[in-house]
């Protein structure tokens, strides 16, 4: 299996990224129309603002309609479905009503205004290649299904190893995504792998600059699988790495909590579901 690095300024892109999205549940976007200066200099305001004390003034609280906001301390953090050790991660999610320290803001909120116009054109290439697949009321209404308060920049901190950690801890231990696409932008250190079909695990392609997009459980619920939610991990670093941050930046978009992804299921039954599941 391999993820196709997609160029967005071909005349194919738009059939070269459903292919593999099909095929693999992820695409590379190179050239996406995301300002490339901007995300390296959010990385390392953010680098800078989780090695810092200020993130304690910010802790996480939950919002009205049901996200958290806030800072994600490494005790608290995630433990994956069918894991037992937490991440080796602490993070901060961004919804539209987050306050953010001054210098982080105004750069967060231009990348937020960016991501979500590529993640509506994305999302609108699927609904012309896959329409078929989608639930009738969401045929043609992908993209305008994105509801930017559901939708969740989450900045993510894999601090330095310190050689302290719990034996088995990773950084992120393998896990599907809950929503309909992410959009990952490369980070400048390495570790992300995909599990392709026969179980291995491969090194997610890409360059800095670049945006990993993958679809989430979601988005297959919502296709009859056509667009699989694929497994993804990110491994410790090699040694060499292993004294660095790495600073890593999803924009997990979700629609409307109130679509029909399928018989089963709206976006928030499903959403309640899997948030119980990682929960216990
Ligand atoms: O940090 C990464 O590269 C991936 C993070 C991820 O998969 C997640 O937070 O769901
Ligand atoms: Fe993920």
């Amino acid at each position: 299996m391999t993820v196709a690095v997609v160029d967005m300024f071909s005349a194919e892109a738009e059939m070269a990224f459903v292919e593999t999205l099909r095929r693999t549940g992820f695409a590379v976007l190179r050239n996406p129309p995301l300002d490339a200066a901007r995300m390296e200099k959010m990385a390392r305001d953010w680098r800078d603002f989780f090695l810092g004390e200020d993130k304690w003034n910010y802790l996480a609280e939950e919002t009205p309609s049901g996200n958290t906001s806030g800072f994600i301390p490494p005790d608290v953090s995630e433990t994956a479905v069918g894991h037992d050790r937490k991440d080796l991660k602490e993070f901060f999610h961004i919804v539209p009503e987050t306050i953010l320290p001054a210098r982080l803001a105004d750069d967060a909120a231009a990348h937020l205004d960016e991501a979500r116009k590529l993640g509506k054109l994305l999302l609108g290439w699927l609904d012309i290649h896959c329409g078929n697949a989608l639930p009738a009321d969401l045929r043609g209404q992908l993209a305008e299904s994105l509801s930017p308060s559901d939708s969740l920049l989450r900045i993510l901190h894999y601090p330095p190893l310190t050689g302290d950690e719990q034996p088995g801890a990773v950084r992120a231990a393998a896990h599907e995504d809950i929503n309909l696409i992410t959009l990952l932008p490369v980070s400048a250190e390495p570790g992300l792998q995909v599990m392709a079909r026969d179980g291995q695990w491969m090194d997610v392609p890409g360059r800095p600059g670049d945006v990993i997009v993958n679809s989430g459980d979601m988005l297959q619920e919502a296709s009859s699988r056509q667009l699989p939610s694929t497994s993804h991990r990110v491994i410790n670093p090699p040694d060499a790495h292993s004294n660095l941050s790495r600073i890593s930046m999803p924009y997990f978009i979700a629609p409307d909590l109130d679509i029909r992804l399928s018989k089963h299921h709206t976006a928030g039954s499903y959403l309640k579901e899997r948030l119980d599941l990682l929960a216990r």
